[in-house]
């Protein structure tokens, strides 16, 4: 499938370019003084250049353990390490450091620094002069979506726990390294925020093309995030390590199926988009300067009992019912908000959650906001019966348990035939 994130990328960009080193962890073990057992065993991988990959497994199995003996923050008792075909562990730390950021959870960062001090550690550490790590700290900030005027000399606990993610993952950019290990970096926000940093990591991504390797235990962050997940057991050892479409469809065994969970299909539909799929354009538009008999002839005519009113760009505002039509002078103010909407861009899934929140359908905007189309129950039920048809296709149909997934849900939900009919 196409990488995460490419959404955010333009055609006429340079956006995409790979910025990112190969990783290369050759037979790396890790045995911690005085324990019986390796914490991370023999383990073998490769990350591409400019990749997601994500580590995903049980608490304890050794994922922090993996992921910090690439930027040495442990040892490797044996094996080796490579990054960009550099021995990794023949490297001085500056150099390290130079080529890792490091983001964490709860973001890590000095409670008495500022945030542009926060951000700036790493570029005073390679002895950058002040301006030019003046400049990169409102760069990055920006990055990030953080205001500089306003966020730049506050201190940690002055900001929201979302906020502080943000600089943490600036402050892993900041020397602009190849790399960026992420250990669980989300873990301890709300699950809206949560998601919202997902996004901006996606989005960032598109753009900077890191090597980027993740560490969670939630699988479906794995699923949103990873261009490949590894799905890790005890002392790392790899369970399957592929795309999440190939993990969902076809996980490789007991483990990895429980890790997956119930729900694979519906799973699948984070990894679509609206766009990918066809959302018909079938709402009646009209702007709020059409008298409302024009409005009511145009709409008797096209059968329609609703309309969609939208401001001068387009952007869709609120829903009109024809009866609404007959007492009013003109078309401001009357009807009902339009309530959650999608963007071509959002995943399948969040479209299912506009869907359900707006009672059977949800209206689409473009890129600029604008009404674009509906994307209905059936579309979804659809995309599902087409997933499973195909993972059975795949599978010779072991996959049959499945099917409950999503299958039950197009009858009754999918009742409200016309855009706006659950307005009334
Ligand atoms: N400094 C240490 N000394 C001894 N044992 C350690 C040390 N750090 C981790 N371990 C052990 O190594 C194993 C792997 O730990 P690690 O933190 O890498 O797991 P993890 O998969 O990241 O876990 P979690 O998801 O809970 O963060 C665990 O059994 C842990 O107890």
């Amino acid at each position: 499938m196409a990488d995460k994130g490419e959404t955010a990328v333009t055609p006429d960009s340079t956006a995409g370019a790979v910025s990112g080193a190969e990783i290369q962890l050759e037979g790396v073990t890790k045995r911690y003084p005085g324990s019986a057992e390796p914490a991370v065993k023999d383990v073998t991988m490769t990350i591409p250049a400019g990749k997601i990959v994500v580590l995903v497994g049980p608490s304890g199995c050794g994922k922090t353990t993996t992921m910090r003996m690439i930027n040495r923050l442990i040892e490797p008792t044996s094996g080796r390490i490579t990054i960009g075909g550099e021995d990794a562990l023949k490297l001085d730390d500056v150099k390290l450091r130079r080529k890792i950021g490091y983001a964490i959870q709860q973001a890590g960062l000095f409670p008495h620094f500022t945030v542009a001090q926060n951000i700036a550690v790493v570029p005073g550490l390679l002895g950058w002069d002040k301006k030019r790590i003046a400049e990169r700290v409102d760069e990055l900030m920006d990055l990030v979506g953080l205001d500089v005027a306003q966020f730049r000399d506050r201190y940690p606990r002055q900001l929201s726990g979302g906020q502080q993610q943000r600089v943490g993952v600036a402050r892993a950019l900041a020397a602009d390294p190849p790399v960026l290990l992420m250990d669980e970096p989300f873990g301890a926000v709300d699950p809206i925020t949560r998601g919202i940093l997902q996004d901006e990591l996606l989005r960032l991504q598109a753009d900077l093309g890191k090597t980027i390797v993740f560490v969670t235990h939630d699988f479906d962050e794995a699923v949103k995030l990873g261009d490949r997940i590894a799905v890790l057991g005890e002392a790392s050892s790899i369970q399957q390590y592929d795309t999440p479409e190939a993990i969902l469809a076809n996980p490789a065994n007991d483990m990895v199926a429980g890790f997956v969970g119930a729900g694979a299909s519906l799973k699948q539909l984070t990894l679509l988009r609206v766009r990918d799929v066809d959302y018909p354009d079938i709402a009646m538009t009209a702007d709020e300067s059409e008298s409302p008999s024009d409005l009511r002839a145009r709409m008797a005519k096209a059968g329609k009992t609703y309309a969609l009113l939208v401001d001068r760009r387009r952007r869709p505002q609120r829903w009109v019912h024809v009866r609404n039509l007959s007492s009013v002078r003109s078309l401001a103010g009357v009807g009902r908000p339009v309530g959650d909407t999608v963007s071509t861009r959002s995943t399948l899934q969040d479209a299912l959650e506009a869907i359900l929140a707006e009672g059977g359908h949800a209206v689409v905007t473009g890129t600029r906001g604008e009404y674009v189309g509906m994307i209905d129950i059936e579309t979804v039920t659809g995309v599902l019966a087409q997933l499973r048809e195909e993972h059975e296709n795949t599978d010779g149909g072991d996959s049959a348990d499945d099917a409950g997934d999503g299958g039950d849900s197009a009858g009754g939900a999918g009742a409200a035939a016309e855009p706006g009919a659950s307005a009334s």
